[in-house]
């Protein structure tokens, strides 16, 4: 429970500690983040693998955060969903529909990303 009239850096001390823990259950509890997380940790296997560059690190990290913060806010708002309308309603789906969209969205951009950057290497080692 936060209590706005502690010190701030107690209330900022805390509220990392939050967000760490939602970190832990998002990968405890979800799925879909376990399977991101996995291909992330691939990822950083290819890239010691082909020593990529800096910036080719740069981007791949970025293109990670992308995808897995989307998938977080995508389920957050899942869970908000659930808990205000949990029968059929077609504005919910709508809104889970949309939220998903976004997911998409993240996760295609990744996929060229990814393309981009690996498809050279492969060709190269093949
Ligand atoms: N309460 C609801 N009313 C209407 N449509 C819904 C409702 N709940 C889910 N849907 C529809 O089902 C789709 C999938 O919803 P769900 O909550 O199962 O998401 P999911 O991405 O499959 O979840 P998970 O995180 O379990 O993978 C939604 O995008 C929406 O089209």
């Amino acid at each position: 429970m936060n209590n706005k009239h502690e010190p701030f850096i107690i209330h900022r001390y805390k509220s990392i500690g939050y967000a760490f823990k939602g970190m832990l259950l998002l990968l405890k509890t979800e799925s879909s983040i376990q399977v991101q997380f996995f291909l992330a940790i691939i990822l950083t296997l290819a890239g010691f693998f082909f020593e990529i560059s800096s910036l080719e690190w740069i981007i791949q990290i970025f293109t990670i955060i992308l995808v897995m913060s989307v998938e977080a806010l995508n389920t957050g708002l899942e869970k908000i969903c659930d808990f205000v309308h949990e029968d059929f309603e077609e504005r919910i789906g709508f809104i889970k529909d949309i939220a998903a969209g976004a997911v998409a969205i993240s996760s295609l951009g990744a996929l060229i990303i990814i393309l981009i950057l690996y498809t050279p290497k492969l060709i190269h080692i093949l």
